[in-house]
């Protein structure tokens, strides 16, 4: 019997995604009838660390997964759940990402006081979040609205939505579906009112390489179609070289035949800018880099040079 020590954030919807991860591979094992246990090991990022200042004047990527990184190197760890959007593009030499499970909602969503979608909010309406994706698309969709930044693990913000006075506050579904607080959702925002961060609602296993004995395990809770639309978003923020500090989107889905639609932005945070293209292909990471060069030739450029810093 192996015992798989399994690496995680401690913020409440990282200990929720990685029980149902463990869940799952319980069954597999079972069904499977192999000899794996499964024991949950906390680990603090800096990202947990630095919650309350702007994650985008802090910069750098990574800083949820960084630690947990360094704790699979030293073999504190075997395996660590993290959510795919907190993943950087490059991976560091040594560790791969084992299994991709399937995916959840990747949209956003609005939790409202009052009323019941976006058209709803009056004039001037105060709402929380502090991610430039979301900023840029809902100033370019209602110029009128005052963004104002939200930090913290989402059951903190669903707190500020009351304490601090905001008519609205948006938040990945896929958090909240995992958490079962889906009652709290007041409106999904559609994919193309709201085009999705890379990797959102996905989740990313990672191991060591040379662990070839977990990986196989892995294998049996992969989702390839998940994976393949993954890559596309990713090999898209890839060739923009965007990090969590740039207003950077891209939603994928496939077809039964296999075609991949990928949808990518960039934008401006005042939302007076905001580049978007669409393109279809059948090889991910080709279709990821030639919407990223789409946009450039476009002017991406000046506004990704911007937020680098
Ligand atoms: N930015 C933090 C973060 N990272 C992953 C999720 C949950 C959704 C997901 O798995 O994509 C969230 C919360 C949110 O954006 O509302």
């Amino acid at each position: 019997m192996r015992v798989i020590r399994v690496g995680t954030r401690q913020s409440a919807l990282a200990l929720t995604q990685t029980g149902h991860v463990i869940s799952a591979l319980e069954r597999i094992c079972r069904e499977e009838g192999l000899p794996y246990t499964f024991e949950t090991h906390k680990i603090v990022t800096k990202g947990d660390q630095i919650l309350d200042v702007t994650l985008s004047k802090v910069g750098g990527k990574g800083l949820f997964v960084k630690e947990i990184e360094q704790a699979l190197f030293d073999d504190h760890i075997d395996m660590a759940v993290h959510s795919m959007k907190d993943m950087p593009y490059a991976l560091p030499e040594g560790l791969c990402i084992g299994a991709v499970p399937q995916r959840e909602d990747p949209r956003d969503c609005l939790i409202m006081k009052e009323g019941t979608s976006l058209a709803d909010l009056p004039k001037g309406a105060k709402v929380g979040t502090s991610s430039l994706r979301r900023s840029c698309q809902l100033q370019a969709n209602r110029p009128d609205l005052n963004i104002e930044s939200l930090r913290g693990n989402i059951d903190t913000r669903l707190k500020k939505l009351e304490s601090e006075g905001f008519d609205a506050i948006v938040l990945a579904a896929a958090g909240l579906h995992r958490m079962e607080w889906q009652s709290k959702i007041t409106a999904y925002l559609p994919t193309d009112v709201c085009i999705p961060a890379v990797g959102q609602g996905a989740l990313a296993i990672e191991c060591r390489s040379e662990d070839e004995d977990l990986l196989r395990l892995l294998r049996h809770y992969h989702c390839e179609d998940t994976s393949i639309t993954v890559r596309a978003e990713r090999a898209f923020l890839g060739r923009l070289n965007g990090g969590c500090q740039v207003p950077i989107g891209a939603y994928a889905t496939q077809d039964d035949t296999g075609v991949l639609t990928l949808v990518g932005l960039v934008g401006t945070p005042d939302g007076e800018m905001m580049l978007s293209d669409t393109l279809t292909g059948t090889d991910a990471e080709a279709l990821g880099v030639a919407v990223a060069e789409r946009l450039l030739e476009r002017g991406a450029e000046p506004i990704l040079a911007r937020w680098k810093g």
